[in-house]
């Protein structure tokens, strides 16, 4: 069966449908470098509402796994590829990524040239995209109204142990790892939303705060900014991705959205006051205004070495600091998860350490 992929600026693409065959959608269409870890980007809440390209070419070959998801079901809207693998091998398979998107209900097309699809989008920058069952009338879809965002939240519960570190995560559209990182450094994790005031959090006597990462523009999370602030004063806090980019604006930066974001798993970071660079796991479309910072009292604290965006942020004289990328990995290199046991640390010291 044919599927259809159109775009914005009207360019179509041809391929097999996969996945839920019959099912058409729309969404912002993104790529992602990431030569693995394709059930951890699929299952990221930060990829809601965003049809995700694959520049990899042959994706699915190593199957699904219990222990990958990121959250309970597949987040992104659809998945586009160039070859989805006939051929599917790990003692760890439970599916195939086909049966995996079957059961999510999310379509996908293959045989597309995924070269020439991120050429496209590297050029023009993201997109609204269809994908369709019959060829689309490329007038009509560019009257085609933009997508809502919406905030998808996950849950999850820690059993009481006697660690004495308590997190309070705000869950944005957390992914697992993260929640299973803090767990493993020690902490008991209690997930609120984004509707929690700072007296319903202060009540939960938080030694640290966690802001998420999540889908969307951060500019729509302005109600929790007063809480943030808040926040600061109090607690040592944490902020991943959505979650910087939220510090940020809390503190009177500003946020601006990229050409065509950064979403891979080889995105080089520098720390500004190291000098030290490493390999960081990324996916965002949104960035720090880093020329805004100055006008705050935050700290550029890292930069990414290939187009200098705002990676890394600290509140002087506060535990408070956030990076733009993704510690926890899940895809990704693990260079930076010892930003965890940081975190763990300010909580201990309440405040003595300043971070990277
Ligand atoms: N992974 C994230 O938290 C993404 C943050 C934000 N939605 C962006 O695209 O920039």
């Amino acid at each position: 069966m044919k599927k259809y992929l159109t775009l914005e600026n009207g360019d179509q693409f041809v391929g097999t449908a996969v996945g839920d065959l019959t099912k058409e959608i729309k969404g912002e269409l993104v790529f992602t470098t990431s030569m693995v870890g394709y059930q951890e980007t699929l299952t990221d809440p930060s990829y809601t509402n965003q049809i995700i390209t694959f520049t990899y070419p042959l994706i699915g070959n190593y199957g699904i796994s219990l222990h990958a998801n990121q959250s309970p079901t597949v987040a992104a809207s659809a998945v586009v590829m160039q070859e989805l693998a006939s051929t599917v091998f790990h003692y760890q398979s439970v599916m195939t990524l086909d049966e995996f998107l079957k059961k999510s209900n999310v379509p996908g097309i293959a045989g597309v040239d995924t070269r020439q699809l991120t050429k496209i989008i590297r050029k023009h920058g993201t997109m609204k995209a269809s994908l369709t069952n019959q060829p689309l009338d490329t007038s009509s879809f560019n009257k085609t109204q933009s997508v809502d965002m919406i905030v998808k939240s996950a849950t999850f519960s820690h059993p009481e142990d006697e660690k004495p570190d308590h997190v309070v995560l705000v869950d944005f559209g957390v992914k697992a790892n993260i929640v299973e990182f803090l767990k493993n450094f020690g902490a008991n994790v209690t997930v609120v939303t984004p509707e929690a005031t700072f007296e319903s959090i202060e009540a939960l006597n938080p030694d640290g705060i966690l802001l998420s990462n999540g889908p969307g523009d951060p500019e729509e999370f302005t109600d929790f900014l007063p809480v943030i602030r808040q926040l600061q004063e109090h607690y040592p806090l944490f902020g991943i991705c959505l979650g910087h980019q939220l510090l940020a604006l809390a503190n009177g930066a500003r946020t601006y959205k990229m050409v065509f974001g950064h979403r891979g798993i080889n995105h080089p970071v520098k720390n500004l006051l190291t000098d030290e660079v490493i390999i960081t796991s990324q996916n965002h479309g949104y960035a720090v205004d880093i020329d805004s910072v100055s006008e705050t009292p935050l700290e550029v604290t890292a930069v990414e070495i290939n187009d200098h965006t705002c990676e890394g942020l600290r509140y002087p004289g506060k535990p408070v600091f956030s990076v733009q990328y993704h510690p926890e990995a899940a895809p990704g290199p693990h260079e930076a998860t010892r930003l965890f046991s940081k975190f763990m640390g300010l909580m201990n010291t309440n405040g003595g350490v300043q971070h990277a």
